[in-house]
């Protein structure tokens, strides 16, 4: 293994590292290599002679110059080619797929042109291609389809056109697809759109595709981002897309859809942003969008609504972005309204005072008291805003941590939106009635308790129901299992909880599952976008904050012998 990343060589790569015919990884990422000229690349026809290669990192360098038709000779062990970041021009050679062994093509961020060659279809193993901000054109290939590994497809900001090939249907593990930017046409395929899989994001924006937003765009239930933006789609929205449950930002501006908002998007509760500006919609503004308590950017303007504007929520608040340029004299009367009386309210609104906390939980009776934990004790409350229910989680200041715990809460929380990670609606920081510091975070209210209740239940009368049927057991572990990937993979440096355990596990009144309790989050350096940088398990040794029955066994460093409790 040679790893020379992220540091600022300059210059060409030796060739003598020819001569390492057991050379498994060659790690340049992020240097300055390569000499802006033609011919900057020649080095892979000797690069041949390493046949037992499985990495070759060159992304974030200067190589200039067309990719030599040698990359076929390359191993064909080769698992990971990185060769984003570039100055790569011309078009990807056909042997490219005598490779067939690769996982991870990423050609990002070149001036790479042309059409892509059919032969891509046969890099069978694929999980990963990245072909995003280069200059290719002509159509997708249908080829692409073979690809069924794979789980990440960027296309983005490139020249292609024609319409979307029906056969990314076979795709069916991807979580993240973007093909925006684009000069792509025609219809949007029921198979693309529906691909169950996507949870992290669909993007097609920024193109021409014409058509109805299919029925199947509702099989979507794991989708995180949904952006179709700035295209010629008609028709209706679809009701189906109130089945996105897990959205969080929902992008249909820049189209002609028509008709009303649906009601069944009253279930996108999870949603943060919304913008369905410049289409064609009327009638009135759906009720439901104030009661979206996550709601931070929503855009109306450009259409045709009218009648009465929701008063509560998001309509009220100063602190998000609210953009309505609607015509209708009812709109123009709430445009009028004093600024300074409204903006006063959503002060109170987005920072809660200890007041109203107090007011809300019956001045934090035992009898709101829902349980206590290590950092603190958590209370039911109702806020008189807005009747939402809550669960106020007071921070104990005298444990030590306690109040690291809150900072690293409220900044982690604000970060994430996923429809099985316990909200944050708002947190408090203020002095209690004897003027001591109070700390508090307050949470979506979660009416079935803790999966901890329901596993190990108390047998009195009133908890004698507390039984899960093996569907409700496999839909909790789903639903932990989709937060986990959420965090994991949605951000660049991954996040680890280190505190997953059944008590911080949380149903609301559909029996749908909420992960909570990041106060031990962490972020984590990221290996797998460097490969430069191996994860440790001293990466991790802060995982042993947790509690320790659910510490990974693998992480607990003594010789002591632990018995894991998942
Ligand atoms: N949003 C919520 N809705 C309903 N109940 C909640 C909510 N948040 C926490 N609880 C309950 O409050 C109790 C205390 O929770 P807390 O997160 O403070 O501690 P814990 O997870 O039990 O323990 P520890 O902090 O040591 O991990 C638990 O019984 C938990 O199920």
């Amino acid at each position: 293994m040679l790893d020379f990343g992220e540091n600022g060589l300059t210059g060409t790569v030796p060739q003598n590292l020819a001569s390492f015919h057991d050379l498994v990884h060659l790690n340049f990422y992020d240097n300055s290599l390569g000499n802006r000229k033609v011919g900057d690349l020649n080095f892979l026809d000797f690069l041949a002679n390493c046949t037992s290669l499985k990495v070759l990192a060159l992304d974030f360098n200067q190589f200039d110059g067309v990719l030599p038709n040698s990359i076929a000779n390359l191993s064909s062990r080769l698992r990971w080619l990185g060769l984003g970041g570039n100055i790569i021009r011309g078009g990807i050679p056909n042997g490219n797929g005598n490779l067939v062994n690769l996982t991870d093509l990423e050609l990002h961020g070149n001036y790479l042109s042309g059409p892509l060659p059919n032969a891509l279809g046969k890099l069978q193993q694929l999980w990963v291609l990245y072909l995003n901000n280069n200059k290719f054109s002509g159509s997708i290939p249908s080829s692409l389809g073979n690809l069924t590994k794979l789980i990440k497809l960027f296309m983005d900001e490139n020249k292609f056109e024609g319409s979307i090939p029906l056969s990314l249907g076979n795709c069916q593990d991807l979580l993240e697809l973007n093909l925006s930017s684009n000069n792509l046409n025609g219809t949007i395929p029921k198979q693309a759109i529906g691909l169950s899989s996507l949870s992290i994001y669909l993007v097609m924006s920024h193109n021409s595709l014409t058509g109805t937003l299919p029925f199947e765009v509702g099989y979507l239930k794991n989708l995180w981002k949904l952006d179709l933006s700035e295209n010629r789609l008609s028709g209706e929205i679809p009701a189906s897309l109130g089945s996105c449950t897990s959205l969080v930002s929902l992008h249909l501006e820049g189209n002609s859809f028509e008709g009303a908002i649906p009601p069944s998007l009253k279930t996108l509760r999870g949603l943060d942003e919304i913008d369905l500006s410049r289409n064609n919609l009327s009638r009135q503004i759906p009720e439901f969008f104030s009661k979206f308590l996550s709601l931070k950017h929503l855009n109306l303007s450009h259409n045709d609504l009218f009648g009465k504007v929701p008063s509560e929520g998001i309509f009220l608040n100063g602190l998000v972005l609210l953009c309505f340029f609607i015509t209708c004299c009812n709109v123009k009367k709430w445009r009028k309204r004093p600024l300074a009386a409204s903006s006063l309210k959503n002060r109170r609104l987005a920072c809660i005072s200890y007041a109203e906390l107090s007011g809300s939980t019956n001045g934090f009776s035992v009898d709101n008291l829902i349980g206590s934990g290590s950092f603190g004790s958590v209370y039911k409350g109702v806020l008189s805003s807005n009747g939402a229910v809550i669960a106020v989680k007071v921070l104990n200041l005298q444990q030590r941590g306690g109040s690291k715990s809150f900072v690293n809460e409220c900044n982690f929380l604000r970060s994430l939106r996923h429809r099985n990670l316990l909200m944050v609606i708002t947190a408090c920081s203020s002095v209690d009635h004897q003027r001591n510091d109070f700390k508090s975070l307050v949470f979506q209210f979660m009416s079935n308790g803790s999966l901890d209740q329901w596993l190990h239940p108390i047998e009195d009368e009133q908890h004698q129901c507390k039984r899960l049927s093996f569907i409700q057991r496999l839909n909790i572990a789903m639903d932990v299992a989709y937060a986990l990937q959420y965090i994991h993979l949605h951000f660049q440096k991954p996040i680890v909880l280190c505190d997953l355990k059944p008590s911080n596990v949380l149903l609301n009144e559909d029996m749908v599952a909420h992960v909570g309790d990041y106060g031990l989050a962490k972020f984590v350096i990221d290996a797998s976008h460097n490969p430069s940088k191996n994860q440790s398990m001293s990466d991790f040794s802060i995982a042993l904050k947790g509690s320790i029955e659910y510490i990974p066994p693998g992480l607990f460093s003594t010789n002591n012998s632990i018995q894991a409790k998942v």
